[in-house]
């Protein structure tokens, strides 16, 4: 397991700071094929992740809420037929706190095929 995905989030509060510049930079680079993207004037931390066949796509989908339940920290899911869509970003600051950087590596972990 990556460094980042064995680290845990802390408790989002309005003012924490948001990531940005070098930092940013050198979080992305240890997310592979995560994209950012802007929806609704917000920034957010999105991934496509394909599977076989529903069920698959479905049981990653509760991996993930699962992790999201575990570290306190949601994401928004698209389940659809072999193919989850998540995006994360950080509510309490409407953009992106290294928490959200965190949760995409464990993501990335609990993707098995
Ligand atoms: C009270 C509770 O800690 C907050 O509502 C948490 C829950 N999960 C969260 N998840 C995300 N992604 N952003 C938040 O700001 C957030 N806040």
């Amino acid at each position: 397991m990556g460094v980042l995905a064995k680290q845990h989030c802390e408790a989002c509060r309005k003012g924490a700071p948001r990531v940005t510049g070098d930092e940013r930079r050198l979080l992305l680079e240890q997310l592979p094929d995560w994209k950012m993207v802007d929806t609704d004037g917000e920034e957010k931390l999105q991934k496509v992740f394909k599977f076989k066949n529903f069920a698959h796509a479905q049981a990653f989908t509760n991996r993930v809420g699962d992790l999201a339940e575990a570290e306190n920290h949601h994401p928004a899911v698209l389940l659809e037929y072999g193919k989850v869509t998540v995006s994360w970003w950080t509510h309490a600051i409407g953009g992106l706190h290294r928490n959200d950087f965190i949760m995409a590596a464990k993501t990335d972990e609990a993707f098995i095929v």
